[in-house]
């Protein structure tokens, strides 16, 4: 299926960032393992504090969508929650903590709330639940969003209509809390009430977020911020809070539904609304509750406002290209580099040693030019909900004049443009990536950018514009700024390219450069190209 260009590299962003990284600094490390924690205030992993990222993400989410009124077409994942997190019904470090760790993947074509989508996906199907199919295209809000997130104490009446008006029904709220409440607890620093009876010294201390007013008995070394856990496998996407709430044992469903403090008994008000009916369907096995909670979760994440158009899901079972760099030199010889994914699923056949990549030339055929793609079958960089991943690194030379406009493996055709983009080895930006440190402030970078174009009757200038992260004040998540735009100039002809080329200085974080990126348009024909990483620039040098 082909889409829009803009949508084919959402998709490939979002996939990339999903299945292929596991290493140091990927999502992927900050749940690994599904009991870790990272902490916005300092940047580091902290396990004493009774708290854990992956429930995190999930409970972020929840806050995100809960508030979409669907009829009206509004609200919903857009990540509005990053400037709503001083409201009461959003106490609480998981906001923050979440949108921390996500603002090192947002780009031009990763959005905020694509990033929420995809690290709920991520903690799920990391942490022993189903996988659950993710789509791309999500678009950030810019300003805060309507209130009225669930909290203990509301009545059910307001719970529900809520959770009606974002398009669930009753049946659909029990379950979707049951499945959310399968991870992580009841904070007693964040929700002292619902161990202690409501009254003005605890409400003052929740805001105080006082890990001092915890009661003696949640508090423990490992836990300083006095988590009551909804089940006793607290880092387990699994069937367990809806067996131990049914069976009364373990956690019994966890805080708020065994505290005596019957206002804020929200999670046993709303199991008992249907007289328990929907979750002891729930209940039944792990693979029923597993597939209604992927697809719970699944719409949970597909709810977007009116206007905004989803890619299809991620298919992990195509074998697929990523970090796809195309370079020509002066004496017009070019190469493509990148490499190509395969996860192997169970039931698909096994990972292979080696592909053979063809090229495809500019003409249309496939060429006689091939490389051989040869896998590390010992190193698995997935995210290990589908399957261990495998890495097969190609590069590919051919002379300009053959230009290219796809590659080939086996009988499936992979197609790719060379009528206009960025040369990385003809490009630099200085400091260089020996100095280069992502936590370093504001410096000011001096970029070579060297642009080709296919054309023998070329303009005098291209346009480039800048997608740069910006903070965005009282809210963690950055924004994607477009306001930098600066010209190319004709430098010279490298076989049937023109070359263009303009050294820009430009002042940012280095975080920002790891997110910032370029189009660069020839006004004169509207060619564009899209989505050009600046960073990678670095990896050439
Ligand atoms: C009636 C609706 C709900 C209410 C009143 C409610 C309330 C709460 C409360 C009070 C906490 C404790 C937070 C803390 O102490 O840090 C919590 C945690 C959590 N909630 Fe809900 N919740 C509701 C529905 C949901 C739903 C539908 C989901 C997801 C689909 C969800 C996901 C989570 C998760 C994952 C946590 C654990 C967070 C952590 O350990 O940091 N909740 N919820």
């Amino acid at each position: 299926q082909l889409l829009p260009d803009s949508q084919a590299l959402v998709l490939n962003e979002l996939e990339h960032l999903y299945l292929d990284n596991s290493g140091p600094g990927s999502i992927k490390s900050t749940i690994t393992p599904c009991t870790n924690y990272v902490d916005s205030t300092t940047g580091l992993n902290n396990n004493t504090l009774g708290r854990q990222t992956t429930a995190q993400w999930i409970r972020t989410a929840f806050h995100d969508f809960v508030t979409a009124d669907v009829a009206a077409g509004t609200g919903g994942i857009d990540a509005s929650i990053g400037f709503e997190t001083h409201r009461p019904e959003n106490v609480g470090a998981a906001f923050n903590d979440s949108l921390f760790v996500f603002a090192f993947s947002i780009s031009a074509k990763a959005s905020m709330a694509d990033l929420i989508a995809l690290g709920t996906a991520m903690a799920i199907g990391t942490c022993g639940g189903p996988p659950i199919p993710l789509r791309g295209g999500r678009i950030d809000a810019t300003v805060a969003g309507p209130s009225g997130v669930c909290q203990p104490e509301t009545d059910l009446q307001t719970t529900l209509a809520s959770f009606s008006s974002a398009g669930f029904n009753q049946a659909d709220a029990i379950a979707l809390t049951a499945c959310g409440h399968t991870m992580g607890g009841v904070h007693y620093s964040t929700f002292p009430q619902i161990g202690r009876s409501l009254s003005i010294a605890v409400v003052t201390a929740r805001v105080d977020e006082n890990v001092a007013t915890v009661p003696a008995s949640a508090v423990g070394p490992n836990n300083l911020g006095g988590r009551i856990a909804f089940d006793d496998t607290v880092a387990n996407f699994d069937i367990d809070v809806v067996q131990q709430y049914l069976s009364g044992t373990g956690n019994r469903g966890g805080a708020l539904v065994t505290t005596t403090n019957k206002t804020v008994q929200s999670d046993l008000r709303l199991y008992e609304s249907d007289n328990n009916v929907t979750i002891k369907s729930l209940g039944q096995s792990p693979a029923h509750f597993a597939s209604t909670c992927a697809s719970l979760i699944s719409r949970m994440i597909n709810t977007v406002p009116r206007g905004v158009s989803l890619t299809p899901a991620i298919d992990p079972r195509a074998l697929k290209h990523a970090n796809v760099t195309l370079n020509v030199d002066w004496s017009g010889h070019m190469t493509l580099s990148g490499f190509f994914r395969y996860i192997d699923i169970a039931g698909s056949p096994p990972a292979p040693n080696s592909f053979t990549v063809s090229l495809i030339a500019r003409n249309g055929l496939v060429s006689s030019i091939t490389t051989n793609a040869v896998g590390d079958l010992t190193t698995d960089t997935g995210n290990g909900v589908y399957g261990p991943t495998f890495q097969y690194p190609f590069t590919l030379d051919f002379p300009a004049t053959t230009g290219l406009s796809g590659i080939a493996v086996g009988g499936q055709e992979f197609p790719l443009q060379d009528s206009l983009f960025v040369a990385p080895t003809l490009s630099s930006i200085e400091p260089g990536l020996a100095e280069y440190n992502i936590l370093d402030p504001t410096h000011l970078f001096t970029f070579n950018i060297t642009a080709a174009l296919l054309s023998s009757h070329p303009p005098a200038t291209l346009k480039v514009t800048f997608a740069i992260p910006v903070p965005q004040p009282g809210n963690m998540s950055p924004r994607i700024d477009y306001s930098t735009t600066a010209e190319l100039f004709l430098i010279g002809q490298a076989g049937p390219f023109a070359l263009f080329s303009a050294i820009i200085e430009q002042n940012m974080t280095s975080l920002q450069l790891f997110g910032a990126s370029v189009d660069i348009e020839d006004e004169s024909t509207g060619t564009v190209a899209m989505f050009f990483r600046l960073f990678s620039i670095l990896q050439f040098f």
